[in-house]
C-alpha cells in the first residue's frame, strides 16, 4: 500500500467515523411504544438521519465536491438506498448493544413493510455480518458504492470512474492484508454490491406501499427518493 493509498484510506475512515447516527435515534428505539404507527415514525427518523449521515460522508470523499453539481446529486440519489443498507448493516452487526438489535428487528417487522421485502433485507444483513468486515473495508465499500459511475442521469462517467478506481485499488489491497486466508474476499465484498442493488427495487415498493396508506415522509426523504 503506497503512502497516498494510506492517506486516502485514513480520510475515508475518518469521514465514516465522524458521521455516526445520532445516539438519540438509537435510544428512542428502546423507549417509545410498539404500535405500527410509532414504529413507522421511528424508522422515518432513522432513515432521515441515515440519509443526512450519508450526504455528509459523501461530501468528505476526496474529489466528490469537484464533480459536476448535477452529477453529485445523481450519485447521491442513485446510491442513498444502497449506502443506507450498508450502514444499517453495521448498526445491526455491532454498533448497538445486543438487546437493541432484537428491538430494531421487531420494530422493522411491525412497521407496515411487507414480508416479501423483510426477508431479503434481513438475508442481506446476515450476509454482511457474516463477512466480519473491518472498519476500513466498510468505509471504502460505502464510498465505492456511492461513486458508481453508471447511476441514472450521471453525465461525466469518466470523472466518477477516476474517483472510484483508486478506492477499488485500496480496498483490494486492504482485503488481501486483512483476510490473507481468503483470496476471494475482495470478490465476495463486490458481490454484496450486486445483492444491494436488488434491495433498491424492494425499497421503492416499500415506499409506494407506505404512501398508499398515506404515510408521511420527511422532506429530505421525499427529495432524495422523488416521492410525493
Ligand atoms: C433499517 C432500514 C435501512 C430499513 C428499515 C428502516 C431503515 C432505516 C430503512 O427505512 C427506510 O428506508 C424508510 C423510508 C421512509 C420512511 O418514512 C421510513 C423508513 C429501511
Amino acid at each position: 500500500i503506497t503512502k497516498e493509498q494510506k492517506a486516502l484510506t485514513k480520510v475515508i475512515v475518518e469521514a465514516y467515523n465522524r458521521h455516526q447516527i445520532p445516539q438519540d435515534v438509537a435510544k428512542k428505539l428502546l423507549q417509545d411504544q410498539y404500535s405500527v404507527e410509532e414504529n413507522f415514525l421511528l424508522l422515518t427518523e432513522m432513515a432521515t438521519s441515515q440519509v443526512q449521515v450519508i450526504v455528509e460522508f459523501t461530501k468528505s470523499i476526496p474529489g466528490f465536491l469537484s464533480l459536476d453539481h448535477e452529477d453529485q446529486i445523481a450519485l447521491l440519489k442513485g446510491s442513498a438506498v444502497e449506502a443506507m443498507f450498508l450502514r444499517s448493516a453495521q448498526v445491526f452487526s455491532k454498533k448497538m448493544p445486543n438487546g437493541h438489535n432484537g428491538i430494531l428487528e421487531e420494530r422493522i417487522r411491525k412497521s407496515g413493510i411487507s414480508e416479501e421485502f423483510i426477508t431479503p433485507m434481513f438475508n442481506f444483513y446476515k450476509s454482511i455480518i457474516g463477512l466480519h468486515m473491518s472498519l476500513e473495508e466498510q468505509a471504502l465499500l460505502t464510498a465505492i458504492t456511492i461513486l458508481t459511475p453508471d447511476r441514472p442521469y450521471v453525465k461525466d462517467h469518466q470523472a466518477v470512474e477516476k474517483l472510484q478506481e483508486p478506492m477499488l485499488d485500496v480496498l483490494r489491497k486492504v482485503c488481501v492484508l486483512q483476510h490473507p486466508q481468503e483470496p476471494q474476499y475482495f470478490a465476495r465484498l463486490l458481490g454484496r454490491l450486486t445483492e444491494l442493488r436488488t434491495l433498491t427495487h424492494y425499497h421503492a415498493e416499500m415506499l409506494t406501499s407506505w404512501r398508499m396508506n398515506d404515510h408521511k415522509f420527511t422532506p429530505l426523504l421525499c427529495e432524495i427518493w422523488d416521492v410525493q
